[in-house]
């Protein structure tokens, strides 16, 4: 199974919170068929399940902390490995957070061949995710948990995106434009992998 996922391609979608991952991701969905995982949404399933793992990451969460790693690492996996006969690509979003999980993939998965960098002002972030927190029902969406999460984003996600950067495959994209605008840029650059 493993091996098949090495045919895959493998895209890693990283931003700060509220940068517009999740919206360009569907967008890619619709267009190239690629299957899309979001490792916060594979965790807020966790907890919707009621289970009592859902409810230690609901509290790491809620705080806009980082849940560990290995946590993430095997839904992901899991995910992947029952999408792997159907899958020409994945989209792996809002992941890795930090260097190590990248590090963690790469050793249990495989290799990314791109990763895109949606890229939006500070400002910009934060009065998105108050908008959605109107009717999102995201209990992360709150003014006090949005800051600890940017905090965390330039900290620990920031330094990914250099770590990639010395292999040449990001792609930063200009999450400010409007969608359909932010999705050509996402479009050309998928449309250059071979
Ligand atoms: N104006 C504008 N709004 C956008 C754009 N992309 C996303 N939004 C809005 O910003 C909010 C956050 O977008 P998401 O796609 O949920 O962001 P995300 O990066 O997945 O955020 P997290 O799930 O918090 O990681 C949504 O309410 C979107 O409607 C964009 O390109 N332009
Ligand atoms: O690899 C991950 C992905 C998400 N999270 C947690 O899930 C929350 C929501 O993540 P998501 O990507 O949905 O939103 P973002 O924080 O980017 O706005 C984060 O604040 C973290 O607490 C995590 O710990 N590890
Ligand atoms: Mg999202």
């Amino acid at each position: 199974l493993l091996d098949k996922i090495k045919d895959a391609k493998i895209i890693f979608v990283v931003g700060g919170p509220g940068s517009g991952k999740g919206t360009q991701c569907e967008k890619v969905v619709a267009k190239y068929g690629y299957t899309h995982l979001s490792s916060g949404d594979l965790l807020r399933a966790e907890v919707a399940s009621g289970s009592e793992r859902g409810k230690t990451l609901q509290a790491i969460m809620q705080k806009g902390e980082l849940v560990p790693l290995d946590t993430v690492l095997d839904m992901i996996k899991d995910a992947m490995i029952a999408k792997v006969d159907v899958s020409k690509g994945f989209l792996i979003d809002g992941y890795p957070r930090e260097v190590k999980q990248g590090e963690e993939f790469e050793k249990k998965i495989g290799a990314p061949c791109l990763l895109l960098y949606i890229d939006a002002k500070g400002e910009t972030m934060v009065k998105r995710l108050m908008k959605r927190g109107e009717t999102s029902g995201r209990s992360d969406d709150n003014e006090e948990t949005i800051k600890k999460r940017l905090d965390l984003y330039y900290k620990a996600t920031e330094p990914v995106i250099a770590f990639y950067s010395s292999r040449g495959i990001v792609r930063k994209i200009d999450s400010e434009l409007p969608v359909d605008e932010v999705f050509g840029h996402v479009a050309k650059a998928i449309d250059g992998l071979k």
